[in-house]
This record gives structure tokens, C-alpha cells and sequence, in this order.
């Protein structure tokens, strides 16, 4: 990379962690949006701890998500992601990637609005779909028709994602890229709260 180049590189995402601050970024959105991957990209660029709170809620119950939705239901599983979700913004600054339902349950979604800062990772249903299929892990997608059954979360839930603070939109491109929009969208934002 040239010299130039790197400066803009790096005041990237100095920037970016000036405006995050004390803050907690967490990101939201449907499965196969690329929150655990950018999420991961995110954290390390801003050197500042990543979570994903899935593999949390796998390391404290020592369960899969799959057999936690097989053994106890999906109810369960959303009193025991709230109750993760809570503890791990407690404190920042942190990356958290949710998993998919997590902003949609009303009591983890406001625990995010007062944990940090929300960001849906927004994708259209081709992109959704090319990623998802390629794992069987998703217990929600064990239907007759996964494809169709994505479509139905995308119409019941990107309402409910449209009220986190930012949206990325998650493009078909190389992960790198999609953790540098997440940077901007944090600069703009914050720049855009200084102006008000
Ligand atoms: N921008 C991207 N380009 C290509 N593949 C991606 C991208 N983002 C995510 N993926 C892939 O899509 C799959 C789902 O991504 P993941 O980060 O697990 O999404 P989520 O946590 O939102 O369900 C993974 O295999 C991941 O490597
Ligand atoms: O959308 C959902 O309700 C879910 C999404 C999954 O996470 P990803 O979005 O990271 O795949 C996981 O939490 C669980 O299978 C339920
Ligand atoms: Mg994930």
C-alpha cells in the first residue's frame, strides 16, 4: 500500500474509534447478513473486544444454538439471549454481533438502544439466501422451503431493524470493504450529532 493510501487507512478507523468513544457498537440484522464476519473485521480494526453473542450463549449454557432451540424452544432461547445480551453491554467499548432474533425481542432490543450504539447490517434476499445456504446450522431454516421461510423474517422483521441507529447496507462484496461502510456510517453519524 502506498503511503498515502495507508494514512487514509489509518485515520479511517481512528476516526472511527474517536467517534465510538466509551460506546458499545452492535451489530443487528437477519442470518447470512455478515454480522459475525464484519462484526469480527469491525472490532479488530477499532482494537477493541469482540463478542458474538451466539458463541456466548453456546461457552456459558454448553450447548449449540441448535440443540438449545431443539431441547428447550425458541421462547427459551430468547429469555436466555436477553439475559446474555444485558450482561455483555454492560460495559465498552465492545463490538457485539446479535444473532438475528435478538433486536426483535423487546426486551433485548432495549437493551440495546441503552447499551451502545445499534447498526442492521440491511441485505436483499439473493444475498441472504446465497450465504445461509451453505451451512444447515440455522435451526429457524430447517423448514420445507428455507428460502420462502427467510423471505417471511425479512417481511416481519425489517421494520423492527429499521429502528436501529444506522444502517449499512450489505452488499456482495469482500468483508473488508463491508467493515470499512461500518466505519463511516459511524463517522457520519457522529458527525452528523456534533451539527445538531
Ligand atoms: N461480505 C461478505 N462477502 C462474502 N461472504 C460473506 C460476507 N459476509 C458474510 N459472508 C459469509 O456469509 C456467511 C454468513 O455470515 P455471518 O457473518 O455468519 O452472518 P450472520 O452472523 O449475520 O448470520 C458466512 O459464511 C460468511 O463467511
Ligand atoms: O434469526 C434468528 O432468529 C436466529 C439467528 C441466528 O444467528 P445469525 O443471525 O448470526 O445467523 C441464531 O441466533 C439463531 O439461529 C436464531
Ligand atoms: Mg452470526
Amino acid at each position: 500500500m502506498s503511503e498515502q493510501l495507508l494514512t487514509v487507512a489509518d485515520s479511517l478507523k481512528d476516526r472511527a474509534r474517536a467517534a465510538l468513544g466509551s460506546r458499545n457498537l452492535i451489530l443487528v440484522g437477519l442470518m447470512g447478513a455478515g454480522k459475525s464476519s464484519v462484526g469480527r473485521i469491525v472490532a479488530s480494526q477499532l482494537a477493541i473486544p469482540f463478542i458474538d453473542s451466539d458463541l456466548e450463549i453456546e461457552r456459558v449454557s454448553r450447548m449449540t444454538i441448535a440443540e438449545l432451540f431443539a431441547a428447550y424452544g425458541e421462547q427459551e432461547f430468547r429469555a436466555l439471549e436477553a439475559r446474555v445480551i444485558k450482561r455483555l453491554l454492560k460495559s465498552g467499548p465492545r463490538v457485539v454481533s446479535t444473532g438475528g432474533g435478538a433486536f426483535i425481542d423487546d426486551r433485548t432490543r432495549k437493551h440495546i438502544k441503552k447499551g451502545g450504539l445499534s447498526v442492521w447490517l440491511k441485505a436483499d434476499l439473493d444475498v441472504l439466501w446465497d450465504r445461509v445456504a451453505k451451512r444447515d446450522t440455522r435451526p429457524l431454516l430447517k423448514t420445507e422451503n428455507p428460502k420462502q421461510t427467510l423471505e417471511g423474517l425479512m417481511n416481519a422483521r425489517y421494520p423492527i431493524y429499521a429502528q436501529a441507529d444506522l444502517t449499512v447496507l450489505s452488499r456482495d462484496v469482500r468483508k473488508e470493504i463491508m467493515a470499512d461502510e461500518v466505519l463511516k456510517a459511524l463517522i457520519e453519524a457522529q458527525k452528523e450529532s456534533a451539527a445538531t
